[in-house]
């Protein structure tokens, strides 16, 4: 009988300490050389494999690694890098590299979005003007790197050609199974050396497949695949999809692959393979383990669940792995120090998943009894975390008298937008920014300072008091219409709140890749969610105090709280988010009592909580809506309530955007070029709206008549007087000299553009 393997499908790059962020910003900053650079990162690398080599690991990803994002690494290997960066053939250099993820003076970043339903971002690919061809075979570099350095025959990953292209840009949707074509033979190449070199298995990731595929599509997968077994016969390939069920079930799973890999925790795989079965001729890698999720596996649970799976594939024809990528899970939980010790028990981060896969594959091959402790363990840490779950009975009876009319503003947009105008009386094409100004090495070391204790409550206080009084100034001077306090006091938009709501707890070192370097500690979510006391207010009424113009009060959204936040499933999520909405509303009329006009509530998670699965949006839609309306329905009439979105495709969601019923919207558009603004000529938005006129994910200032296109080309299909100038999203990334000047041009650009526009209504 064959054994049941364990395997991974990828490891988090980050390092436990983000050690590869810190490599990464220090090489930007000139800190370090390129040779420092790689040898840092090697070493992370090659310990990350270790780690996993230790542990037991059957199946160790290897490609998995990357400097930026693994989308990015598949565009490089096929030599895929946009004319403006003056590229002229062969591997691509490092310098290229971070060119197109980050821009330079010369030549705008490539769009980056949002992988899958998750807040991993990647590079988007774009396909114009250029002809693919190898120009470097990573897989087989990391490969070999494995193998040499660690012994290890890793299984190498790459992204499929059609998940690829069908995450690219810049060609013609007509033209897609040619474009594929044209992968094919690249791919043939790279299979073959990595067979050549002695890789027993290769993954091929195709994530696409969960999602809706037309019939030509599915036709593409079927030739891609049936060429790869001509011309690759012995490469043992392992068709990998995730974060869903796979939809053409019954043509993938023959497609002439020697595994497939399903994910067991999202969409139910199991009834698709009890209804259709599973060929005998091939392996099954099950991802039982959550990859998206921090929570402990109930192992009983989960062996339950595999024993009817064993049953269904042949021989043992089984591979015990996590459901997707660990890139989306924090690396230890061994570093957290702080938790409450029930917590702590409950949890499982990426090395303790791992752990969890080895385990379930030995109690398959030797028996329950061999793990029959490590069962019991988890279960007994289970239980003991739902048996402390805080319940708040006031507000579980809230939610649960909630009606349709509590999630409704008093009088609808039209008479609203009137009384907001009245009291705001604002230029036409008013300028403002998202809401965070950059948080400088100096802001997040006095956090850091002031959370070891090293300076006082106060101390901390009055530094953030500074950053704001300079900040407005500033606001002043540049004569923005709308200014933002600045959120110099904020970790993070999600974390802060976590740090603050009740029912929410924080970790010390649950660091999660969201883009390039850039990280989250997202919040974890165990007891009901409740308010205490004012959260924001001190620091809006501060920045209010200062200046005659309207300070924005500035709130993360109950969706996106909830979207970004590790959720226990105790209790359900849309109960959660109407919990969250229900603090968020007393938080705005907290703000409101204090005089503030202007009140945000950032939503850019809603789009990225869209379920894969199509027959499951009209439920998330719906629910979202009503959360974001619940959170913000006692607001006064004359409250301006503004939303802000980003790094998504939002066409498919419009009517859902509508239905928020937010008087003002931002949006992120800059780096998709225009392709928001087409959405407009479709739909009659009547609210006001500002699409992002500059990239604020890249250093590179942009000039007066780039910003005055972007304006003009929004112009065409959105009206002046419902028009906002604003940049793509918060500018906490961003160094202050970058900022100043990049807001100096967007003000001249709209001023510029108003005076014109003022011109022509005389
Ligand atoms: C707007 N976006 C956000 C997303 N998701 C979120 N949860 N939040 C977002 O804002 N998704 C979509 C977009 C784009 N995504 C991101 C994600 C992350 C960042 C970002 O800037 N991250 C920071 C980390 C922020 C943070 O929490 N910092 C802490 C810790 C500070 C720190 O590192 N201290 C050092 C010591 C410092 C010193 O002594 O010099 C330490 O602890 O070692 C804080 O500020 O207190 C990042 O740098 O990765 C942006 C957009
Ligand atoms: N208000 C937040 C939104 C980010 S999506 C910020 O400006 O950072
Ligand atoms: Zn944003």
């Amino acid at each position: 009988m064959s054994k049941i393997k364990s395997s991974n499908l990828g490891y988090p790059r980050i390092g436990e300490s983000r050690e590869w962020k810190r490599a990464l910003e220090n090489f930007w900053s000139g800190v370090i050389s390129e040779t420092e650079l790689i040898e840092k990162t090697t070493e992370i690398r090659l310990r990350n494999l270790k780690k996993q080599q230790e542990k037991g690991i059957d199946l160790i990803q290897v490609n998995d690694f990357s400097l930026y994002d693994h989308v990015l690494d598949t565009a490089i290997t096929f030599g895929i890098v946009p004319k403006r960066f003056n590229y002229t053939g062969g591997k691509v250099d490092v310098h290229t590299y971070f060119a197109i993820a980050r821009g330079t003076d010369g030549a705008v970043a490539s769009e980056m979005t949002k992988w899958f339903n998750t807040n991993y971002h990647y590079i988007v690919p774009e396909l114009n003007d250029v002809t693919p061809s190898l120009v470097e075979n990573r897989a087989l570099t990391f490969y070999k790197e494995a193998k040499d350095k660690l012994g290890i025959d890793g299984k190498p990953v790459i992204l499929g050609p059609v998940t690829f292209v069908k995450l690219a840009k810049g060609y013609d949707p007509q033209e897609f199974s040619t474009i594929v074509e044209t992968f094919v033979p690249l791919y043939i190449q790279i299979l073959q050396e990595l067979v050549e070199a002695g890789a027993s298995w290769v993954q091929i990731d195709e994530p696409i497949l969960v999602t809706q595929l037309s019939k030509e599509e599915i036709a593409v997968v079927e030739k891609v695949y049936e060429a790869f077994a001509e011309h690759v016969p012995h490469a043992q390939i392992i068709l990998q999809t995730y974060f869903e069920k796979i939809t053409a079930y019954e043509k993938i799973v023959n497609l002439p692959v020697k595994a497939i890999g399903m994910d067991f925790v999202h969409g139910d795989s199991l009834e698709l393979l009890k209804t259709y079965g599973f060929p005998k001729d091939k392996v099954l890698a099950a991802g039982i383990i959550d990859g998206r999720n921090v929570w402990r596996a109930n192992l009983a649970e989960k062996r339950t669940i595999l024993e009817v799976v064993k049953q269904l594939v042949h021989h043992n024809q089984l591979i015990i792995q996590p459901s997707c990528s660990l890139l989306h899970v924090p690396v230890t939980k061994t570093l957290e120090q702080k938790l409450d010790n029930v917590i702590y028990d409950g949890l499982s981060f990426a090395d303790e998943k791992l752990d969890e896969a080895v385990t379930l594959a030995k109690g398959l091959n030797h028996g329950t009894v061999s793990v029959q402790a490590d069962l019991d363990q988890a279960n007994e840490a289970i239980k003991q975390l739902i048996e402390t779950y805080q319940s708040n009975d006031e507000i579980r009876k809230k939610v649960a008298h909630l009606t349709t009319a509590d999630a409704q503003r008093s009088i609808p947009f039209a008479e609203r937008i009137e009384k907001q105008k009245q009291r705001l009386q604002l230029p036409l094409l008013p300028t403002t920014t998202i809401g965070s100004l950059p948080q400088t090495p100096e802001v997040r070391r006095t956090r850091t300072k002031w959370r070891k204790g090293e300076i006082t409550d106060q101390a901390y206080e009055q530094f953030v008091k500074e950053q704001m009084k300079r900040w407005i100034k500033i606001q002043e001077e540049l004569d923005i219409d709308v200014l933002v306090h600045g959120e110099f006091e904020r970790n993070d938009m999600v974390e802060y709140f976590g740090e603050k709501l009740n029912g929410f707890t924080v970790t010390e070192f649950g660091w999660v890749q969201s883009y390039g370097s850039r990280c989250v500690k997202p919040p974890l979510i165990f007891g009901d969610v409740s308010w205490d006391k004012p959260i924001t207010v001190k620091e809006s009424v501060y920045a209010q105090s200062l200046t005659e113009r309207p300070v924005k009060g500035m709130l993360t959204g109950p969706v996106t709280i909830l979207n970004w936040s590790f959720v226990h499933n105790t209790t359900p999520r849309y109960e959660i988010m109407k919990q969250i909405a229900l603090a968020l509303q007393k938080e705005i009329e907290s703000l409101e009592e204090e005089g503030i006009t202007i009140i945000q509530v950032d939503e850019p998670a809603l789009r990225e909580g869209l379920p894969l699965d199509r027959k499951k949006w009209n439920e998330y839609l719906t629910q979202s809506s009503q959360a974001f309306r619940l959170a913000t329905a006692t607001a006064r009439a004359d409250t301006q309530i503004h939303t802000h979105m980003c790094y998504s495709n939002f066409e498919d969601i419009f009517d859902c955007i509508d239905d928020l019923d937010a008087d003002v919207i931002s949006i992120e558009t800059s780096r998709s070029h225009g392709e928001m603004v087409s959405t407009f000529e479709e739909n009659t938005y009547q609210k006001e709206i500002g699409l992002g006129v500059y990239d604020i994910h890249s250093p590179r200032i942009p000039s007066v008549d780039e910003i005055k296109q972007n304006i003009k080309r929004a112009l065409q299909t959105i009206a002046p007087n419902q028009f906002w100038i604003n940049p793509d999203c918060g500018l906490k990334t961003r160094k202050e000299d970058e900022t100043i000047a990049a807001l100096k041009v967007m003000v001249q650009a709209a001023k510029e553009v108003r005076n014109k526009q003022l011109a022509s209504q005389k």
